[in-house]
């Protein structure tokens, strides 16, 4: 018999040999870089420059990525044995240090994604930070995902507050173990790719528009199957029916982005489980969030969205975690692209990561179940990281030798 073709040799050999149908994916897909180019066929020009875009001339993202390949760190060798992956925030247990950040209107990006993400999140037990923007409302998503669902707030501080508290409450009502509050979109960041691709309120259909969604006709069936991406969170605060223009009108008028400071001690009365803050990028800001008595700091640059000229998120991240300490639960995302990534943010203070187009990246790529291998081969990344960096468990990453050149240095 040939050595690939036995489940023994599949072992021994490694992930992705043998012939079954799950060893021909990871042969055609081996990485989120090849998922990233079937990516690029299978769905419209707009939808796939929404999800890969950045702000201004997309630097930061390029810098994400330079900044997390040039994290060097020495394999240790002679003690090789069983790694664990294993992980528990705020109380409930994990499989992996990775989930699945906010992606507004990700249904753009994959037809009914917000639905898939929220059960491959349950299938791997890793957290979903579910969106005030997504697709599905956090009541659906949290009877798909259970202890997996987190809550990401956007702050509508019109009428004091109003509607955020009413999802506060809501978010508390359906289980999401936590509550995600982003800070870092203060204003609407520019984003070249949208504007010219008439991705605007009211959506700008031009010629080639059509031509690219009939060229995707993967994503144009899963449309159909799918139907047009809602605000669904916000379908109680508009007078009935909820249509996607007036939904959109309100999320144009209504939502402001970030919060200040004071709106987030009311979250912190408001809300009683565990409350993080996303897209923290100093100390000092992370120093003001402990004060007021947050559990987790979310360092991200929202994945090179916001402000074209923002260090690299791996590069602020030591400085704040040794600022928060043991004070906060450290929580990283942004450029997170493979398993050996999640290791590098371990190794420099983060105890969990997520990543926001990776999960999309994978259905946009392979269709409906695209989340659950991105969730798969990440995991598997990040346990043969550990294999050769001869790490049995996650605290070890922590005293892993390292090089991080690009480490910034804050002005004390
Ligand atoms: C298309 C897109 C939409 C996003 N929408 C939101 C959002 O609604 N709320 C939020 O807090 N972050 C949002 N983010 C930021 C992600 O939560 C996350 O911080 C970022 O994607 C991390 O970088 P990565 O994509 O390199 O993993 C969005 C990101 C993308 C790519």
């Amino acid at each position: 018999a040939s050595l690939s073709s036995t489940s023994a040799s599949a072992a021994a050999w490694g992930a992705g040999s043998g012939t079954s149908a799950a060893a021909r994916l990871k042969q055609r897909m081996p990485t989120l870089d090849y998922l990233e180019r079937a990516a690029r066929r299978r769905i419209p020009r707009f939808a796939y420059d929404f999800l890969e875009g950045g702000t201004g001339a997309d630097v930061g993202i390029a810098e994400n990525r330079a900044a997390l390949d040039a994290v060097k760190l020495v394999p240790r060798y002679g003690a090789p044995g069983p790694v664990n992956t294993a992980t528990e925030l705020f109380g409930t247990r994990y499989s992996a240090p990775l989930g699945i950040s906010p992606v507004g209107v990700d249904g753009l990006v994959w037809p009914g994604a917000t639905r898939l993400l929220a059960k491959a999140a349950a299938k791997a037990r890793i957290p979903y930070v579910v969106g005030t923007l997504a697709g599905a409302s956090i009541e659906e998503v949290a009877a798909l995902a259970g202890d997996c669902t987190w809550f990401q707030l956007y702050g509508l501080p019109g009428r004091d507050h109003l509607v955020t508290l009413d999802l506060v409450r809501r978010a508390e009502a359906a289980g999401a173990r936590a509550l995600v509050a982003t800070l870092d979109a203060p204003v609407r960041s520019k984003r070249p790719r949208d504007l010219s691709n008439g991705l605007v309120v009211p959506f700008r259909t031009t010629a080639r528009t059509v031509r690219d969604v009939a060229l995707a006709w993967p994503w144009a069936l899963a449309l159909a199957k799918a139907g047009t991406p809602q605000f669904a969170n916000m379908a109680p605060y508009v007078e009935a029916p909820a249509t996607m223009p007036k939904t959109a009108g309100f999320v144009q008028t209504e939502i402001k982005g970030t919060f200040s400071w004071e709106a987030v001690k009311r979250l912190r009365d408001a809300w009683p489980r565990a409350l993080v803050m996303k897209g923290v990028m100093h100390p000092a800001d992370a120093e003001t969030a402990l004060s007021i008595g947050v559990d987790g700091i979310l360092v991200s640059n929202h994945g090179g969205r916001q402000l074209d000229a923002a260090p690299a998120a791996i590069d602020v991240l030591p400085a704040i975690a040794a600022t928060v300490g043991t004070r906060a639960t450290v929580l990283f995302d942004s450029g997170i692209r493979s398993g050996l990534d999640v290791a590098r943010a371990l190794a420099l203070g983060a105890t969990g990561t997520f990543c926001g187009r990776a999960f999309l990246i994978g259905l946009a790529g392979i269709g409906d179940g695209g989340a659950d291998y991105v969730a798969e081969l990440l995991t598997e990344e990040l346990q043969v990281a550990m294999g050769q960096l001869g790490v049995r468990d996650l605290p070890s990453l922590r005293g892993v030798e390292r090089r991080h050149a690009g480490a910034f240095a804050f002005q004390p």
